[in-house]
């Protein structure tokens, strides 16, 4: 899944793979307080008894943390972490030959775990539920059925989408783990250490506005500071003040509120052409000539979250702050347009 190349996009991109930011341990991962409070307590349980950790899910927006604190939870358990995901793991084959490999109390990762193939999926029960492999060898008459047993592992998965994960998989999560977006203040934390790991200078109102503009997501902070940076540097600045931060974030399109061109875009196209809605996901989809599903997982949970737009059964109808924030008084009869929307519920 892939959206026009957008800096403020919360998709990975190969600059991220810079590990430096990455948090190693729960006490250094900032924020999701109630998920790390309770993770916390379930390792030191587990680990107590000198038991494999229970199976977890991480489900939330991309670049809020799931790889992170995946890896995290093998460090914490102090064992091995191997990582895959749903798309690569073809056959079920791939998998067997992954789950065989894990030794007692391992953390095995899948990632986008709802981009699994359903025969896939049918190998995946036994072996979280009772640790066995079931698996058809041969074809026709002379096929036949054997079972191999299998280390007592973890299961951690991530996915940015439960809706589309079926009913029997995520009943085998013992451990399902929800991230939201961050808070400024928690964003601003991670901006400063950021900043810290770069050797950058960074004042607290530099922080500041870069965490106000990231979106709710640590891996946009992380993109907004790097590139900060390199407008600082070239305009010989020696602290990243507000100011420097501003210019540069305005340079590359990102508004007072972290919204960006393919933000505004959507905003735009359905206050113009369907006069703010309400308009079916399909035709915005088909409007901005980008996936539905990238629509759906990077752009409106945000929009969402800001009280940007409102998900109705006849489609997304744009709330009077969207218009607000695009510079247009909302239609006077906006709220009696939008509580018959919703009456139809
Ligand atoms: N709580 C945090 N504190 C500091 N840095 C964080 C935190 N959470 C995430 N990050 C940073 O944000 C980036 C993205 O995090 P991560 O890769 O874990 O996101 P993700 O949820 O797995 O995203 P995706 O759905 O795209 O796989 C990483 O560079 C990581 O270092
Ligand atoms: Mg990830």
């Amino acid at each position: 899944m892939t959206t026009s190349p957008r800096l403020i996009s919360s998709e990975k991109r190969g600059e991220d793979v810079d590990t430096n930011l990455r948090p190693q341990t729960l006490d250094e991962f900032v924020g999701q307080a109630a998920a790390r409070a309770n993770l916390k307590v379930f390792v030191e349980a587990a680990r107590g008894r000198g038991e494999a950790l229970d199976h977890v899910l991480f489900v939330g927006p991309p670049g809020l943390g799931k790889t992170t604190l995946a890896q995290i939870m093998a460090k914490e358990m102090g064992v091995n972490f191997r990582s895959t995901s749903g798309p690569v793991i073809v056959k079920a084959g791939d998998l067997a030959a992954l789950l065989t490999n894990l030794e007692d109390r391992d953390v095995l990762f899948i990632d986008e775990i709802h981009r699994l193939s359903p025969a896939v999926e049918e190998i995946l029960y036994p072996a979280m539920e009772d640790f066995q492999l079931d698996l058809i060898i041969g074809e026709g008459p002379a096929a036949r059925s054997v079972k191999i047993d299998l280390a007592r592992f973890t299961l951690v998965a991530a996915t940015t989408r439960l809706g589309l994960i079926t009913n029997p998989l995520r009943d085998r999560f013992g451990i399902p783990v929800r991230l939201n977006f961050y808070t400024v203040e928690e964003l601003e934390l991670i901006v400063r250490r950021g900043a810290r790991i770069l050797g950058l200078p960074l004042s607290d109102d530099g922080a500041t506005e870069i965490a106000r503009r990231a979106r709710g997501t640590p891996r946009i902070a992380g993109r907004l500071l790097r590139r900060v940076r390199d407008f600082a540097t070239v305009a010989g600045a020696e602290t990243v003040t507000r100011t420097i931060a501003d210019e540069a974030l305005l340079r590359l399109e990102v508004d007072a509120l972290g919204l960006d061109n393919l933000d505004r875009r959507y905003l735009s196209m359905i206050l113009q052409n369907f006069g703010g809605g309400p308009v079916g996901i399909e035709t915005i989809a088909a409007g901005l000539s980008e996936p539905r599903d990238a629509i759906e997982d990077i752009i409106e949970p945000y929009l969402i979250q800001q009280g940007f737009i409102q998900r109705t059964p006849r489609g997304r109808v744009l709330t009077a702050n969207a218009w607000k924030h695009m510079g247009l008084e909302p239609p006077r009869n906006m709220a009696v347009v939008q509580g018959r929307l919703f009456e139809e519920e």
